[in-house]
């Protein structure tokens, strides 16, 4: 019954007339932020300049970042401040970082009397981020990587950014597939992550070469016990770097970066179940299980040899 109601306003001419209003909205605010680009004589290009120009998907965005008067937004790469004027709109403060002293001067032309958008001209990656809330960006993809783990070191709510379609995949990866990675295991290890929507490249002015996503990235603790981060990280990093090979193989193949002493011992008391599956096989959870069980082990060693040493003195 309610299906045929549904089924009747979406093919009825009502229907039809709303969404050609709502295509012919959109169109003309997208052509407001291509005339932006033109006012400016902006090409894009160099600094992974692909703006934004579809306000469908800048309006998807505003909306998914669930922003309130309190919310202090941080924007990486404002660009010509397409997203920036939308997002201050709702949230208290929108603080923008971008690094092209051309956009810098347009950002300052256009929002130097706004009250509560502070722009911060430098590199994201060298500048110290403020106190903030949400992170809402159309990233540079050419630093994703970096600054995604340098937002993780940062205290926030909710993180809204634009990625680079495949690597969005390798954030959100499960294990057993093929973009489980490295990337999915660090992001497990901050944050709930997930994709609200892939981007299409003609929602670019200039057109990217690769599709894109939007992803949702809410930090929490991490959901599993791991020892010692620093000698997590570089294990997660080795074992990923030997994908194809067994956990066994890849950890003696990488341990000049390891530096597990006692290895060949360590390794042969590691539990046989873990060991002979591979690094692409394993959860993020098994992963720092074995982790932890090799800074045990390499503990045990330490204190067998010392012990053996004093007795030989
Ligand atoms: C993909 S564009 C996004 C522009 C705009 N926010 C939009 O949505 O259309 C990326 C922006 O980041 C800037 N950018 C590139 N590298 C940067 C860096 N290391 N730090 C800050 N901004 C950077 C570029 O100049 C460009 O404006």
């Amino acid at each position: 019954m309610i299906g045929s109601k549904f089924d009747y306003y979406f093919n009825s001419q009502q229907f039809d007339s709303l969404r050609t209003k709502v295509f012919v909205l959109f169109r003309r605010f997208s052509a407001l932020v291509r005339s932006l680009l033109n006012k400016y004589n902006v090409k894009g290009g160099s600094f992974d300049q692909h703006f934004l120009v579809d306000a469908g998907y800048l309006d998807r965005i505003v909306t998914a970042a669930e922003l309130g008067p309190d919310d202090i937004v941080l924007e990486i790469g404002a660009g010509v401040g397409n997203l920036t004027e939308r997002l201050a709109r709702k949230a208290k403060k929108v603080i923008a970082i971008e690094l092209d002293p051309a956009l810098v001067n347009i950002l300052h032309d256009r929002f130097d009397n706004v009250g509560n958008i502070e722009i911060v001209a430098g590199d994201a990656l060298k500048v110290d981020f403020p106190e903030f809330d949400k992170v809402v960006s159309n990233l540079p993809y050419s630093i994703s990587s970096e600054i995604t783990f340098k937002l993780f070191r940062h205290k926030f709510k909710l993180g809204i950014l634009m990625y680079q379609y495949e690597f969005a995949l390798r954030m959100v990866s499960l294990p057993n597939c093929k973009d489980y990675s490295r990337l999915t295991v660090n992001t497990c290890y901050f944050a709930d992550a997930s994709i609200l929507m892939k981007v299409p490249k003609g929602a670019f002015q200039p057109e990217p070469e690769v599709d894109s996503a939007v992803v949702r990235l809410v930090p929490r603790p991490v959901p599993f016990q791991v020892k010692d981060e620093a000698f997590f990280m570089d294990f997660v990093t080795s074992v990923f770097s030997q994908r194809r090979k067994k956990l066994r193989n890849a950890i003696m193949n990488m341990n000049h970066v390891l530096k597990i002493p006692g290895i060949k011992e360590v390794v042969a008391r590691l539990p046989e179940d873990l060991m002979s599956k591979r690094a692409e096989n394993l959860t993020p959870c098994e992963l720092a299980e074995v982790a932890n069980l090799i800074i045990d082990l390499k503990n045990l060693v330490i204190l067998k040899e010392d012990n053996s040493e004093s007795l030989t003195r």
